[in-house]
């Protein structure tokens, strides 16, 4: 961190976003040479927010717009629900780019990365910032895939609001539901884009009722669709009671009209507004103390009286308050109500100030995000995003605060905070931004580089790849002395060998995929064992006796407890030493290899000769503990799935049949207009290949997502025929 020039500001309170992208220093040497500000991949692109031409001394007071005026936001999604789209739309209308990208012809500005294009999806989250009426957006498209989670949480840490798109025709679908508990849990306050209005099949009311029933969110109806499907023309603004209807022949959605509804034209259309309007507005009376005074005291006579502006405070300290969330229409492909959309985000979401951060940093070198390009940038106020180069320590998920006096102010703070976390309205809750919460990888394979001499390449391309995606993981197998990876899913895995051959220029080769199985233990074992050894002149020598019991905490934490006769006999280094080994002896189970789960270990005596080393304790410790596990009656955990497949009707069956065949357990199967959802389990190992699978038996119709929902007991029969393939018996 030596180029960094850091400073706080305590006084006053000044909310900060410190998106600190941890690129590699290579990596960013690449990205500046290929920064051209006006031609990248031959997309025609706008100048930079606020710049006139290419005014490069207009750039300070383009980087420091007020901070009500800046809106930190990122774009959430289930998998193909039209992120991308939006977000393309969202970069036109606003002239930061200009012509429209289409994910289907693989050139939109945020799924820059070549495997992005190549299959339309989005992996790595992109960061781009525009202007809307006067307001400076910084937005973050972010990853659908459930092999990305871990991308779409370290992006949500840092945001300030976010839009969640739904396909209209499905409603909440799984990864919906993940990302919209992550958002939960960060406390990003949200708003709903049901997107493909037009698609047949779209329902508005479907849409919403799914929203309040799963997601258990109270919908704000701030618009209704003018036809839905095919007939899908545009949205009424409750709030205001016009109607905005997009001119059918305008080829990229600039040109629509914006109108009161009247009784004359429009008595049936206007009657559900009223109603509409009338609802919003008792709903969020009840939610928003401020304005029900408003309501009961002035307009409670007549709520048509009541100035739109007035509804939007409320509905913007509601939205923020995260008690209910609006909700708006469109459809992204067929531009109509994408701008709304930007108006709700500068209108309702918040501002970075208005969500309590406390610092302010600055860095020397600085660079503003703009996709795959990057600007070099003087200074940084609070509330944007930026990337910075040089912290070779850094990894995703740390917090960079500006001394170590303030880190450890702050992280006082955060202790204290831990004890009062059930109080509300704690203003130092937000203080420190919360570390992203790292899956445990359920798939591996060995990576083995082009030639020995190349192993140190492949391991800095890991090292830079790991530091930017925590949900990798590499290790070393102990035995084999091969380089492993561990990784979320089939698709994480191929995505990670993609990106060392192009952006590392190396070939590697993968070995099979194999599952991350855990083993468990099924019944109560003690072992003893000494350890005796001179080495030089020093005699090392420990006995040690435990108990391992299984136990139901679903962690691969062991629960160390240790026997009233020792617990106050043992030195803090003993018992350190004593943890230690029982860890190290955790991560390899007798049967596979695999972590042990759900294991309490007991220590019942523990006798050190005078001199003998920590590490030798462990080491005993971690010897006698397998023993002990070996002893024991075991079982093997596989990861089971929650899968979710949508499929129409016709293919229902063979995608049943297929189900059955990978020791699938459906558990209900949806109607979903003309689709069946079929929701069930399936063990992990089943699922390899599945999206080929799918897309062969369905013809390419159906759509699936897969998340881990536990580990299980594989049945004996399943276990002995893994174990013998494991051991080469098959
Ligand atoms: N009918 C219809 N199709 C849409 C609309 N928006 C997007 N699509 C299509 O839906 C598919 C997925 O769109 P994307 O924008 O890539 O979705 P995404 O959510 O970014 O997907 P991931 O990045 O893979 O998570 C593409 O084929 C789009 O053309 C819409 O408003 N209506």
């Amino acid at each position: 961190m030596s180029n960094l020039r850091i400073f706080a500001v305590n006084r006053k309170k000044i909310s900060s976003l410190h998106y600190f992208n941890n690129m590699c220093s290579s990596k960013i040497r690449a990205s500046l040479k290929r920064l051209k500000l006006h031609v990248l991949l031959g997309r025609n692109y706008s100048s930079l927010p606020g710049l006139i031409g290419n005014d490069i001394k207009s750039l300070h007071s383009i980087i420091n717009p007020p901070i009500a005026k800046i809106r930190n936001i990122g774009i959430m999604a289930h998998i193909d629900a039209g992120k991308t789209t939006t977000t393309e739309r969202i970069l036109y209308y606003s002239g930061y780019t200009r012509s429209l990208g289409d994910v289907d012809d693989g050139d939109t500005v945020t799924d820059f990365m070549a495997q992005e294009r190549e299959r339309g999806i989005t992996i790595q989250s992109a960061a781009v910032t525009f202007d809307w009426k006067g307001y400076r957006i910084n937005l973050i498209d972010t990853p659908g895939h459930v092999d990305f989670t871990l991308e779409v949480e370290r992006c949500l840490r840092v945001l300030d609001g976010a839009v969640a798109v739904f396909d209209a025709s499905a409603g909440v679908e799984a990864q919906t539901l993940t990302v919209w508990r992550q958002a939960d849990k960060h406390k990003v306050p949200r708003i709903c884009f049901l997107n493909k209005m037009d698609k047949i099949g779209a329902s508005f009311n479907y849409a919403v009722e799914s929203i309040r029933e799963k997601l258990k969110a109270k919908p704000l109806l701030l618009q209704l669709p003018i036809g839905e499907g095919k007939a899908f023309k545009g949205v009424v603004d409750v709030v205001s009671k016009e109607k905005l209807l997009w001119n059918p022949n305008s080829d990229d959605g600039k040109d629509f009209e914006r109108k009161p509804l009247l009784e004359m034209s429009d008595p049936k259309l206007l009657k559900e507004t009223t109603e509409a309007r009338n609802a919003l507005i008792e709903q969020v009376a009840d939610l928003d103390d401020e304005f029900a005074d408003l309501v009961l005291g002035e307009f409670s006579e007549n709520f048509d009286l009541l100035p739109a502006e007035k509804l939007q405070t409320a509905i913007h300290r509601v939205t923020l308050a995260q008690t209910a969330v609006p909700v708006l229409c469109g459809s992204a492909l067929k531009n109509k109500g994408v701008q709304p959309l930007l108006d709700a985000i500068t209108m309702y979401l918040p501002s970075p100030e208005e969500r309590n951060y406390e610092f302010l940093e600055r860095i020397s070198r600085l660079l503003l995000p703009f996709a795959d390009q990057h600007i070099e940038i003087p200074l940084l106020t609070a509330g944007n995003i930026a990337l910075t180069v040089g912290l070779k320590h850094t990894a995703t998920g740390d917090t960079i605060v500006s001394s170590k006096s303030s880190a450890l102010a702050a992280s006082r703070r955060a202790r204290r905070e831990g004890e009062k976390k059930q109080k509300e309205n704690n203003e130092t809750e937000r203080l420190l931004l919360a570390g992203v919460e790292i899956p445990e990888p359920v798939f591996f394979c060995t990576i083995e580089p082009p030639s020995v001499a190349k192993q140190p390449d492949l391991d800095h391309a890991l090292k830079c790849l790991q530091r930017e995606d925590p949900s990798l993981k590499v290790k070393l197998d102990p035995d084999s002395g091969q380089t492993v990876l561990c990784g979320m899913g089939e698709l994480h895995i191929e995505i990670i060998h993609d990106r060392i051959k192009r952006e590392y220029g190396l070939e590697t080769y993968l070995g099979p995929l194999q599952v991350a199985y855990r083993e468990a233990i099924l019944n109560s074992v003690r072992a003893t064992d000494t350890l005796d050894r001179t080495l030089g002149d020093k005699r090392h020598l420990v006995t040690v006796e435990l108990e391992a019991k299984p136990m139901e905490t679903a962690s691969l934490l062991p629960v160390i407890e240790y026997a009233a006769s020792v617990a106050g006999d043992l030195s803090q280094a003993s018992r350190e030493a004593f943890e230690n080994g029982v860890h190290s002896a955790c991560l390899q189970g007798p049967l596979l290899g695999s972590p042990v789960q759900d294991v309490a270990v007991t220590l019942h005596s523990l006798v050190i000769h005078p001199g003998t080393s920590t590490t030798m304790i462990s080491a005993c410790v971690s010897r006698c503990l397998q023993k002990a596990l070996k002893k024991a009656d075991k079982q093997i955990l596989e990861p089971l799935m929650n899968l979710e497949v949508t499929v129409s009707r016709d293919y229902l069956s063979p995608v049943l049949a297929d189900l059955a065949q990978r020791r699938g357990n459906i558990q209900e199967i949806q109607s979903r207009q003309d689709n069946k959802v079929v929701i069930g389990f399936v063990p992990l190992a089943e699922t390899m290949g599945y999206s080929t699978v799918l897309r062969t038996l369905t013809s390419g119709s159906a759509t699936f997502a897969l998340e881990l929902s536990n580990y299980q007991a594989m049945n004996p029969q399943d276990q002995s025929t893994l174990l013998s393939q494991r051991h080469g018996l098959s």
